[in-house]
């Protein structure tokens, strides 16, 4: 029997810090983020709903979607988010669930699947587990700005279109406390990991 773990958290909480740890040590990890890099592609359905409806004012010289114009527009509206997550999210799904049955017929141990928006889009019922990757909301917005190079208003309106971490940790399964050291937080992993009997 295999487990399917949901690998969940915040904007830069450290969900990928967490899931290069378990790519590390072997683990399959089916992410979300690059599933719908993937989906909107020129020439997938997506990609065309996508100019059809934002125009082709977001896209780049060589047709490709600017990701950097899309984000400006879909974080500071909720209407226009609730648009691309309707035109993208379907075809993200479908891309996670024939991976995740791809890797379950390996008959691997266990799977994680990295989603974000687990809790928002209502897909717990992907997974038998949830981890939720969580920091306090200081350092968010401050590892999110240096990363991504945002003004604090930016990174704000990006924190603010999920739902706010002290609600996802009253969701989630087991925790891991991402505000100290990495290695702090590779050290909770392992301890979950040991319970789970999967390492
Ligand atoms: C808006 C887009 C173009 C911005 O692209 P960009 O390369 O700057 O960011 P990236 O895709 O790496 O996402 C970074 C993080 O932003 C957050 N995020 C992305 N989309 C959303 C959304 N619709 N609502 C809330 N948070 C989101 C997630 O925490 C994600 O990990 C892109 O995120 C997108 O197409 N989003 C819609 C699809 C989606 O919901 N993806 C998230 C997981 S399915
Ligand atoms: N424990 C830590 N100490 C210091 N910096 C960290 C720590 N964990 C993560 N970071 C940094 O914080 C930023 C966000 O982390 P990461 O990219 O793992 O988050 P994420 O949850 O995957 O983000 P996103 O939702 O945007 O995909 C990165 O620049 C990363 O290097």
């Amino acid at each position: 029997m295999s487990i399917v773990v949901g690998l969940t958290g915040g904007i830069a909480s450290g969900k990928s810090t967490v899931s290069s740890m378990l790519i590390k040590k072997g683990f399959t990890v089916i992410d979300a983020d690059l599933e719908s890099r993937f989906a909107v592609e020129k020439g997938e359905e997506a990609y065309h709903q996508i100019i059809n409806h934002f125009g082709e004012e977001i896209l780049h010289e060589d047709g490709s979607i600017d990701r950097e114009k899309l984000g400006s527009i879909i974080f500071h509206n909720p209407e226009e988010r609730q648009v691309l997550n309707q035109i993208v999210h379907p075809a993200v799904r479908k891309r996670m669930l024939r991976k995740k049955k791809d890797a379950l017929s390996k008959g691997e141990k266990m799977i994680i699947m990295d989603i974000p928006l687990l809790y928002e889009s209502k897909l717990t019922s992907m997974v038998d587990q949830t981890i939720l990757v969580y920091v306090d909301e200081e350092i968010q917005l401050d590892r999110l700005m240096k990363r991504n190079q945002l003004s604090k208003e930016e990174a704000l309106a990006r924190i603010q279109s999920q739902m706010p971490l002290s609600e996802k940790l009253q969701l989630a399964d087991v925790m891991i406390n991402n505000n100290g050291t990495v290695e702090e937080t590779e050290q909770q992993l392992m301890e979950i990991l040991t319970k789970w009997n999967v390492i």
